[in-house]
């Protein structure tokens, strides 16, 4: 983008021109998205890493005459979904429309060249985090993960259960340990839906620690949790801690935990006693946590954790036939959808859902038969990974039974033992 474009008059604007990005062209693009977002200059560090990242193929910018004045990329993930499948899904991302040119259609051309293009690729998914969750609910994504963040006041809790003596803690490099961790990360991501497999270069993103980004926090530390007796990596924490000192020299510091994966519960009780246990800090931080985290049944005392949720992940069903067979259903349904996709139309009309549930497989076709539900490929976003409950959508309106028992049936069908959790940004 070109970040001194003049403002258009707006009885003279031309159709918005939405093409591909040229390699030679990410730097005023990547400058554009950055003064979209208020203007500050990323470290150089996080930019490199960003255009290292960038799919150009999948990058899109916009153009009132020579200048570039809105964007939008998209990044090939693949998703865990429910049953244990991981698909293939568009990470959108990286979305930005000059000030001086917005509320005139330039983000609803991009999002309409890149949900085509998507579905062209047929990735049956797109996935994206929003900077204000009231956007993209108009372009069919519905909210389908939550995150808890926590304070907690490391004082006032403790551990019910301290972990493992057979667990060894150890600090290391985390650029050293990265490919162990990597490694033990992998082996989780199909266990919680909205997990993204790490595709070569992102393994990058988690050790990310520009200084002039760190706000008084040390550099990146990271602590693994091996088997005392093989040596074998069972769990990881990584953190920084800011420590400070109140005006009576009490140490009041805090430790900001950036992620933690463990392969068992103890292994999960011994990394969360050694974080709270960090001399000259006195509170724990963590932005994001899946809701139905351990540790709030861990600590001793869950109301000091001060947990918080909120909006995390945002998936929209690009072709929602493909998208229900992809996932597996926690209980035998079998129910015709009735879908409306305003923005997507090829999604819109009735598709029948049969699975014979756990581990059974899936088929969603189109049919004519009568509907038992009806509702906006938005819900079905929603409920997709089994974060949110058709029951829930229903009790706002938002779906309708048409056949009794219809709900009941689909929404347990829909649902998730674990929490749909989204473990970094992008
Ligand atoms: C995945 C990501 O990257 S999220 C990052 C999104 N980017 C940002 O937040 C950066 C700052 N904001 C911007 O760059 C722009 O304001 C954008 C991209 C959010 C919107 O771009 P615009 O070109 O102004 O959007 P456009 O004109 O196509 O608006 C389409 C509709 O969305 C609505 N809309 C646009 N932005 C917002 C918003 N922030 N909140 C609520 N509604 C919005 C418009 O009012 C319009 O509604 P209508 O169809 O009822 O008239």
């Amino acid at each position: 983008m070109t970040a001194d474009a003049a403002a258009p008059d707006a009885r003279e604007l031309p159709a918005p021109i939405v093409r591909a990005l040229a390699p030679q062209e990410w730097e005023a693009w990547y400058r554009g998205l950055e003064v979209a977002f208020g203007g500050q200059e990323e470290e150089p560090q996080e930019r490199e890493l960003w255009r290292g990242l960038t799919e150009l193929d999948r990058s899109l910018s916009a153009w009132d005459g020579p200048a570039q004045v809105g964007g939008a990329g998209a990044f090939s993930f693949r998703l865990a979904v429910p049953g244990g499948a991981v698909l293939p899904a568009a990470g959108v991302t990286m979305v930005g429309v000059l000030p001086t040119h917005r509320r005139r259609g330039l983000l609803t051309a991009l999002m309409r060249r890149q949900l085509d293009d998507i579905r062209a690729r047929g990735e049956a998914l797109a996935v994206l985090t929003a900077s204000e969750s009231a956007i993209y609910g108009r372009f069919g994504y519905g909210l389908g993960t939550w995150r808890l963040s926590l304070t907690v006041p490391r004082a006032k809790v403790r551990l019910r259960s301290p972990g493992d003596a057979s667990v060894r803690l150890r600090l290391a490099d985390p650029a050293e340990s990265s490919p162990a961790c990597e490694r033990l990360y992998a082996s989780r991501v199909a266990l919680r839906p909205g997990m993204l497999e790490r595709r070569p270069d992102w393994e990058r993103l988690p050790l990310l620690d520009a200084p002039g980004s760190r706000g008084g926090y040390s550099p990146l530390q990271c602590v693994l949790a091996e088997d005392r007796g093989t040596g074998q990596l069972l769990g990881y924490a990584r953190y920084a801690v800011d420590v400070a000192w109140t005006a009576a020299d009490v140490p009041a510091g805090t430790v900001r935990v950036r992620d933690i994966e463990a392969q068992s519960p103890q292994v999960y009780a011994a990394l969360w006693s050694f974080l709270l246990d960090l001399d000259l800090t006195d509170t724990v931080t963590v932005r994001s946590r899946p809701v139905d985290d351990p540790l709030l049944h861990l600590v001793s005392d869950p109301r000091r954790l001060d947990a918080r949720i909120s909006d995390s992940m945002f998936v929209r069903l690009v072709d929602v036939g493909a998208a229900l067979r992809g996932r597996g259903y926690a209980a035998p349904v079998e129910v015709v959808l009735d879908v409306t996709d305003e923005f997507c139309p090829w999604n819109t009309g009735r598709w029948k859902l049969h699975s014979g549930g756990p581990g059974k497989g899936a088929v969603c076709e189109p049919t004519t038969e009568r509907a038992d539900l009806a509702l906006a490929v938005r819900e079905l976003g929603s409920a997709y990974l089994g974060g949110t409950n058709l029951t829930a959508l229903a009790a706002a309106g938002l779906v309708t039974e048409l056949r009794d028992g219809a709900l009941a049936e689909a929404s347990r069908a829909f649902a998730s033992d674990v929490a749909p959790w989204l473990p970094h940004g992008f």
